[in-house]
């Protein structure tokens, strides 16, 4: 094995480590069952050579006729009763063993298969967001959902059944040899065919489950894609478009399936005409051995079913080998994951400071690249704690980024955030994050109900539930809703708007009551009455807390205790509402026009372009 193959498989030994004393009693289990199941056609022997075909009458008992060295005929009913009694009590244990095996094994996998799962799902919630862009969501769910599954077979399905195999195998050997040697000579004479045609046949395998894998990503990831965007789609009149493109996804997918459908027939083919050949190989030998009066009948039927049990067993060994490459791809896949550094590292540090519940927050030459791209470049900026601040700035100016770098949902690339003077790196991140009540752009609802969804954070009493909604103006539509708080949102639930959302969005982050609040854009969907409503609640019922809001909207943040303008990743301008109005520069411009306007929405690329100072000009 490679050595991503060994790291595969001890990645995963990990896990199954505490499954082994229940693996080894299955597995004690499986021998039993295949020591019982190598007798049969001993009995079977004895029933043709000593009850069919002799035609001396006798008395003899099963177990005086097996004591005896020397074999007779005896052509007696007791013994075939007793055969016959021992051949049905050897396959009754055989399938109660067989079946116990089974049932524990799958307990097994189930067990292993949500550690690996749970293991999965945990890794995903440590990677920060510019690590997590670097996998596609069809691919995360493919790792979480089917790899998981997948590769549980490995521990519980194929090397068990390898090691049960292999087992039967060289008893079969043991005891045909036993019996004669010369037909041990044909299945001997196989074993390399079988090898090197395997060795081939992996290889290919394995190409081809890559294949299916990464077909089945990309299939997830249409399907959710045209799941999220149909509003799109429809309002495009792309229809056409996107049924093309998941047929094309579905179409490479089926073929990859038929690729190595094609390979597995072809596997078979070959393997079993080598089967077959040992099979004709050995009546030939055999029927050579009774003609000269070596075997007798019963005696050759025995042996060739050993012949072929042996030759079953390496067909079993080697099918294994073919189909766990499956199992060693989804290994690799997870291996990977697993293996994902995490750009944003935790610390052990985990005792709340007392005053940590009124953080004072400096930037010190916050630096931030993103795929070579200068999002935020040497930001300074001091925010004693109780202070509001504004931020706004043209699109794509860094307003978001600069406060995702506080909670450390991105790690800076140069320069420190500081905490009450303390470097946010040195605080562990449930600690720091426990800090800010975060409310992003995109406002994300879970499907359950709306008390839920408020309460996220902070298991509240209703009234506590009630008394945020009704400072983030939710209280209102909620109470109209048929089922008020208990209505279930989300995908599974009733639609709101996206004003709607964005309040709940907002009740859940005063829910939570950090002492920095945090709104990204996130009241960009109601009207301007709304707006400001929500936010002289916010800033009458949260006078203590440090307010963070960005926004477009410049009557947002008119009111603010100090505004900041950001351009190409730091402060182009910053001071209270008059004085940037006085100051008459970019902010001043994009107010005019705002004010002129009256509009919501601003171009902020072409406003910052005509609004630039008469110095840049
Ligand atoms: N994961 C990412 N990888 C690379 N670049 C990114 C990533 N996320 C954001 N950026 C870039 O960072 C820059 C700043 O983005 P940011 O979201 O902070 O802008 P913004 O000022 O909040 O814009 P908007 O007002 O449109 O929300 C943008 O140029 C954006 O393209």
């Amino acid at each position: 094995m490679s050595n991503a193959k060994n790291s595969t498989f001890r990645f995963g030994l990990h896990y199954y480590k505490k499954c082994i004393p229940a693996a080894i009693l299955t597995q004690l289990m499986g021998f039993a069952a295949t020591v019982a199941d190598l007798f049969l056609p001993l009995l079977f022997e004895m029933f043709i050579d000593y009850v069919i075909c002799s035609n001396t009458d006798g008395n003899t008992s099963i177990f005086s006729f097996l004591l005896q060295t020397e074999k007779y005929p005896v052509h007696s009913f007791r013994l075939f009763w007793h055969l016959a009694f021992f051949y049905i009590g050897l396959l009754l244990i055989r399938i109660i063993l067989v079946y116990l095996k089974k049932l524990i094994n799958q307990v097994i996998g189930l067990k292993l298969e949500t550690t690996l799962r749970y293991k999965t799902y945990a890794k995903l919630m440590t990677l920060d967001s510019l690590t997590l862009s670097n996998f596609n969501s069809g691919e995360l769910l493919q790792t979480i959902n089917s790899d998981t599954i997948m590769y549980k077979d490995l521990f519980c399905k194929m090397i068990p059944t390898i090691i049960d195999s292999s087992f039967a195998m060289i008893l079969s050997i043991v005891i045909l040899a036993g019996m004669s040697p010369w037909l041990l000579l044909v299945p001997l004479l196989l074993t390399p065919v079988f090898m090197i045609e395997l060795r081939r046949f992996k290889k290919l395998s394995r190409e081809r489950y890559k294949e299916i894998r990464n077909c089945n990503s990309n299939m997830t990831l249409t399907v959710q894609e045209n799941i999220e965007a149909v509003r799109l789609v429809r309002a495009f009149t792309n229809e056409n478009l996107e049924e093309e493109k998941f047929s094309d996804a579905n179409e490479k997918l089926k073929k990859a399936h038929l690729d190595q459908i094609a390979l597995s027939a072809k596997f078979e083919a070959v393997f079993s005409s080598i089967k077959q050949a040992a099979y004709i190989g050995t009546i030939a030998v055999s029927s050579v051995l009774v003609l000269t009066g070596h075997f007798k009948i019963g005696f050759l039927v025995a042996c060739s079913q050993y012949v072929m049990k042996i030759m079953n067993y390496v067909t079993q060994i080697n099918n294994n080998f073919f189909q766990m490459q499956q199992q060693v791809v989804s290994g690799l896949k997870m291996l990977n994951f697993m293996n994902t550094q995490s750009k944003v590292q935790d610390t052990d540090a985990g005792i709340t400071d007392e005053k940590n519940k009124m953080p004072s927050i400096r930037y010190e030459n916050a630096s931030l690249t993103l795929s070579g791209k200068k999002v935020l470049d040497k930001l300074n900026l001091q925010i004693p704690y109780g202070k509001k601040i504004g931020i706004t700035g043209a699109t794509g100016s860094g307003k978001s980024m600069m406060l995702e770098v506080l909670v450390r949902n991105y790690e800076l690339s140069g320069g420190k955030i500081f905490i009450n003077e303390k470097d946010s790196r040195e605080y562990s991140l449930k600690e720091l994050r426990s800090m800010f009540s975060y409310v992003f752009q995109e406002a994300f609802l879970f499907s359950n109900t709306i008390k839920s969804n408020i309460a996220y954070a902070e298991h509240g009493t209703d009234e506590q539930i009630i008394t945020a909604s009704r400072h983030a103006q939710a209280h209102d539509f909620i109470s109209r809703l048929p089922e008020g708080y208990e209505t279930i949102v989300g995908e599974r639930g009733i639609g709101l708007s996206g004003g709607q959302k964005q309040r709940l969005s907002i009740a859940r982050a005063l829910m939570k009551n950090s002492p920095v609040l945090i709104f990204d854009d996130s009241t960009s969907a109601l009207d301007v009455e709304t707006e400001k409503k929500l936010l002289a609640d916010v800033k009458k019922f949260y006078p203590e807390k440090t307010i963070l809001i960005s926004a477009h909207r410049l009557s947002s943040i008119k009111d603010c205790d100090e505004i900041i303008y950001m351009k190409d990743g730091n402060i182009a301008e910053r001071g209270t509402f008059d004085e940037l109005i006085k100051l008459n520069g970019h902010f001043a411009g994009v107010w005019k026009i705002q004010e002129m306007q009256h509009s919501s929405f601003v171009d902020f690329d072409s406003l910052a372009e005509r609004s630039q100072p008469e110095g840049e000009k």
